[in-house]
């Protein structure tokens, strides 16, 4: 099935870490990184986190600049890309920063275990896809987004939606902001959580594309050798 072109963009300290042991927020990115990361939401058709990242940050995943919300405009599209949750239990509140902050579409992904009364609540402040039984059917709801349009798709975490996408082959890229600090704590979340792997036969693999000094840290781009067909 055809699915868009998907990159992860995160920012971890030099240890791996994503946000501290009490999974609370960092800022890891300097000024910088901050504007690449916000022309990467602004390039983009949509910018998907998963409702773990929701209910430790409430992001509002709005593009910053004015300039280039304007240009989007100009360009015939929405001021910010479409912001996508994925959420099998439909927990998201309908309070979230991402429904209040800025223009745009909203979608939320659940799965057929949500409770049917918020997923009707939800439908007036989202387009709400239903994929997967227990939890979200990633694949299909990959599949989903590229029939609605989104042809350009950036996932900004956290560390259990990175993992289960990358591990689905969906992913085409990754890029990562290494910051200079440490976190530590063998709870704080990393840039893949998930099950990961038991043998190095099961890792994935990736080409570097590039490494770029920034602000205190360093960007690296990665290839995904063997992502899913697209
Ligand atoms: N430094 C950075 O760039 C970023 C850091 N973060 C941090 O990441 C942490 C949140 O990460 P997580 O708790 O891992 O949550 P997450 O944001 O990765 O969401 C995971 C949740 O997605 C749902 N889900 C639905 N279908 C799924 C599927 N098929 N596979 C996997 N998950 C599925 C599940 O409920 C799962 O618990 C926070 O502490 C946040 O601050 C988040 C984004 C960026
Ligand atoms: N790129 C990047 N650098 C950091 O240092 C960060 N802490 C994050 N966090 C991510 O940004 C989201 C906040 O987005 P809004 O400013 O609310 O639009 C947050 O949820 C993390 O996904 N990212």
């Amino acid at each position: 099935m055809e699915r868009p072109f998907t990159f992860i963009n995160s920012a971890m300290s030099a240890d791996g870490k994503i946000s501290t042991k009490k999974r609370k927020q960092v800022k890891i990115s300097g000024k910088t990184d901050f504007d690449r990361v916000d022309e990467l939401r602004a390039s983009s058709d949509a910018v998907m986190v998963g409702i773990g990242t929701v209910l430790a940050d409430d992001p509002s995943l709005t593009v910053k600049s004015e300039e280039r919300r304007r240009r989007r405009v100009s360009e015939g599209k929405e001021e910010n890309p479409a912001r996508i949750v994925v959420d099998s239990k439909a927990r998201i509140p309908l309070t979230a920063d991402v429904f209040k902050k800025g223009v745009g579409k909203r979608i939320v992904v659940v799965s057929k275990s949500a409770p049917s009364d918020k997923v009707e609540a939800l439908k007036a402040k989202a387009d709400v896809i239903v994929a997967g039984g227990e939890e979200v059917d990633l694949p299909v709801m990959s599949g989903e987004l590229k029939k609605r349009g989104i042809d350009r798709l950036m996932v900004e975490g956290g560390a259990t939606l990175n993992w289960a996408m990358t591990r689905a082959g969906l992913v085409d890229e990754i890029s990562v902001f290494v910051g200079n600090l440490i976190i530590g704590g063998k709870t704080a979340p990393t840039f893949m959580d998930g099950e990961g792997i038991s043998e190095r036969s099961e890792a994935i693999e990736l080409d570097l594309e590039k490494c770029e000094r920034m602000d205190e840290g360093v960007v690296l781009t990665w290839r995904v050798r063997s992502s899913g067909s697209k």
